[in-house]
């Protein structure tokens, strides 16, 4: 008897669930197809899609329809009655006929609606996205919600077709696309900006009792690169575009705490200019793919931008030879420059934002191009053990074959070396960081990076790599003011929503 009446019940939800849409949902003819292609004049049209904003008029209505695939929306005319229920956000599928519209000037055709079938209710009375200009703070505290609006789909399209296009340059280039670890059980980079997620041994207990899953702290990862140089001995060209977690508490416009990284590895080479050579052309193969997508994007895409001259002066010198200086070079043109620093340039400190910014602005900075420039060579104390040292210096100082790729703006968006690739060299530097206690480490005082250091015990060979800042490169190259709007859920200090 319960049986039957839960049957009865599930039925009957089943049933009303299916009368919102009893046809099948179609994706074929998306809004961006229909606009492109143009069916005939009174041709049959379906579309499913959202309504982005509604104009009711005494005798007709007309609503605006968007489905994302597209930055124009779909004029469709309903009659007063038709349009009732729906509202901004209502997910409709409307059938009508194709129509040339009146005003050819603002749009060529029309829907004439015959059929409305409301697929997704929308509340009117609390739908927080409405026809007018939502400020981008505004916009991030919603972002389940931001994607709907034609500024930020056109964003997460860029990043696809970045995507797309730096996997075929990759894969014509001969690379391997690899997944790395997102959990990890050390810091690459040494800067302690680590987000924990094991227990301490303090939290373990004296015992070693297992409160913990893994049985010590683990780390989310700053950055692919040891696992690739792993693999780039076994594999040769490897590359990966991963999530990368930072815990550093920048609260600015070009730092989130969880961002993507394209990481590259390559063996066999100790020459730098192979490795710089190859993040230029990785970040040129997404500036080429973004250059013919800035012709495609309309008005409403560039107000919220630094506008079409700038991207396209980021754009067009991103395809030019980037320019390349050294540490040393820069801090000199730094120092003699008349700009007032708030912090002055000093050899042996890390270059400052605002050190990146000049840089980038006066060395790359042509009439009517930005050119990305490569900084080389930093001095030793302050990049991290893993990196070559330079073989002669010219001034007896210690520096490291290593790169900074600045643009104005966002500074640094890529960062590269060869590796120490040598056993001993290698110890002597982790030693030198205070990272082990002596020349002579036992296996234990390797700790965490024993591992590493065992692929320089074993056929080990001279190698290099870079990591670039993915949602930077396309914050920069889209022109948009914060890094925030690239990506679909930021997260920065103190922010992670949903
Ligand atoms: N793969 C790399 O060389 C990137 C470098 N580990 C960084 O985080 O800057």
């Amino acid at each position: 008897m319960v049986r039957s009446v839960v049957a009865r019940c599930v039925k009957q939800v089943f049933r009303q669930s299916r009368g919102l849409h009893t046809k099948p949902l179609s994706h074929e003819s998306s809004i961006a197809h229909l606009l492109d292609q143009g069916p005939k004049d009174s041709e049959r049209v379906v579309v499913n899609g959202f309504i982005r904003s509604i104009r009711n008029q005494k005798q007709r209505s007309f609503a605006s329809v968007g489905d994302g695939s597209s930055l124009e929306p779909l004029q469709a005319l309903l009659t007063p009655q038709q349009s009732e229920r729906l509202s901004n956000g209502t997910a409709v599928r409307l059938t009508g006929s194709w129509r040339q519209s009146p005003n050819p000037k603002v749009q060529s055709h029309e829907l004439h609606v015959k059929e409305v079938d409301i697929i997704g209710y929308s509340d009117p009375a609390t739908y927080p996205l409405q026809k007018k200009y939502h400020t981008p703070e505004y916009l991030r505290t919603m972002p389940h919600m931001r994607a709907r609006l034609p500024f930020n789909s056109t964003l997460l399209r860029f990043r696809s077709d970045a995507i797309a296009a730096v996997t075929s340059m990759f894969s014509e280039n001969g690379f391997t696309q690899i997944h790395t670890p997102i959990i990890t059980s050390s810091d690459c980079e040494g800067a302690g900006e680590v987000f924990r997620i094991g227990a301490s041994e303090k939290e373990l207990g004296s015992e070693g009792d297992d409160g913990s899953f893994f049985k010590a702290a683990k780390y989310l990862t700053v950055s692919s690169q040891l696992h690739l140089e792993a693999l780039a001995q076994s594999v040769g060209k490897v590359w990966t575009l991963s999530p990368t977690f930072r815990a550093e508490k920048s609260d600015t416009a070009r730092h989130l705490s969880e961002f993507y990284m394209l990481e590259a590895e390559i063996s066999f080479t100790q020459d730098m200019e192979d490795v710089m050579g190859l993040a230029e052309k990785a970040a040129q193969s997404i500036a080429r793919n973004l250059d013919s997508a800035v012709s495609r994007v309309g008005k409403e895409l560039l107000q919220s931008t630094i506008g079409e001259e700038e991207i396209r002066r980021r754009v067009g010198g991103m395809l030019q030879g980037f320019h390349r200086i050294t540490y040393t070079e820069a801090i000199k043109l730094l120092q003699t420059s008349t700009h007032q620093f708030e912090y002055s340039p000093t050899w042996g400190h890390g270059l400052q934002a605002e050190h990146e910014r000049w840089i980038a602005a006066q060395v790359g900075g042509k009439a009517d191009i930005s050119v990305p420039v490569f900084v080389t060579h930093y001095p030793r104390a302050i990049k991290p053990f893993y990196m070559l040292p330079t073989a002669n210096t010219a001034d007896g100082r210690e520096t490291v074959d290593c790169f900074d790729l600045l643009v104005p703006e966002a500074c640094e968006i890529a960062g590269g070396s060869t590796r120490e690739h040598q056993l001993r060299p290698l110890i002597k530097s982790m030693q030198a960081k205070g990272m082990i206690p002596g020349p002579d480490p036992s296996d234990e005082d390797l700790g965490e990076l024993r591992w590493y250091v065992d692929l320089r015990r074993w056929g080990s060979v001279p190698h290099g790599g870079f990591g670039l800042g993915f949602d930077r490169l396309l914050g920069y190259l889209a022109g948009v003011p914060n890094i925030r709007e690239v990506v679909t859920f930021p997260r920065w200090v103190g922010r992670c929503e949903c």
